[in-house]
């Protein structure tokens, strides 16, 4: 076993971002967003004790292409926000650069995930936008969900993509052409549920579009949709993300 180099002080940040982490690659195949290993989440663990998010930061993911059964938290890997693997046995996500690369640009950001599911990736592979046709669109994404450039695994360019198109967008979501989506959230919680309902709107909107065209929502009255869900929906602030059941606890169900 390598030893680990993750600084002391992120100790106990770090064991519970694997617990959380872990818990919510679980409901990748549970909301069907993943087949085999094909997804991936991460959360930022800050280091600065004020609470302030910097380049110090470390991330934690997954292995690459470990199956969703065997994502225990001791089985989550701790990188820098250079992708440099600070601690665990096996090599980290190769979506690690890009991860990496949004928290390094985006301090806002403390989770991100990546999905190819279907109906979301079907629009990437036309790379085509969502229009925001829906309530729950306007709710969750303030908007269209944007079409991030096409961009080969392996260095900073997925990363770069995602950061750029989301520069100016309300949208946690990205679908990066001929790929699929990326989503960003204030936490890995927040960017899970992203990913869970960008596939619904994805196929909901699929289907309009097979006996017409969806009607678009005025501009006006997606911004009152945005700010009512983002600031009163469910308990309050950002309430439509703690709306959501915990993961820990949908995973113990999902492995009773
Ligand atoms: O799309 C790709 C590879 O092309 C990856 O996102 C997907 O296979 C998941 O990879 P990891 O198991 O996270 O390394």
């Amino acid at each position: 076993m390598t030893a680990s180099t993750v600084p002391a002080s992120a100790r106990d940040a770090v064991d519970a971002a694997k617990v959380q982490v872990a818990a919510l690659h679980a409901e990748l195949p549970r909301w069907g967003l993943v087949v085999w290993t094909a997804g991936n989440v991460s959360q930022r663990v800050v280091v600065d004790p004020a609470g302030a998010p910097g380049a110090a930061d470390l991330l934690v993911i997954k292995p690459s292409g470990v199956t969703y059964d065997e994502l225990t938290p001791d089985a989550m890997v701790v990188c820098d926000l250079d992708g440099t693997l600070l601690e665990g046995e096996r090599s980290p996500s190769s979506d690690t650069a890009a991860h990496a690369y949004v928290y390094r640009n985006m301090p806002e950001v403390g989770g991100v995930v990546h999905t190819h599911s279907t109906y979301a990736t079907a629009w990437a592979a036309r790379g085509e936008e969502i229009p925001c046709v829906l309530t729950m669109m306007a709710d969750e994404f303030g908007g269209p969900v944007p079409v991030g450039p096409f961009a080969i695994i392996g260095d900073d360019s997925i990363g770069r993509g995602i950061v750029e198109t989301l520069a100016g967008s309300r949208s946690p979501a990205v679908l990066m052409r001929n790929h699929g989506p990326f989503t960003i959230g204030r936490d890995a919680k927040a960017a899970v549920k992203a990913a869970v309902m960008l596939e619904e709107v994805a196929r909901t909107i699929h289907v309009a579009r097979q006996l017409g065209d969806p009607l678009p929502i005025d501009p006006a009255a997606v911004d009152r949709l945005y700010d009512r869900y983002q600031n009163v929906y469910g308990q309050g602030a950002a309430g439509g993300a703690d709306a959501a059941t915990d993961p820990a606890t949908n995973a113990e169900e999902a492995h009773a």
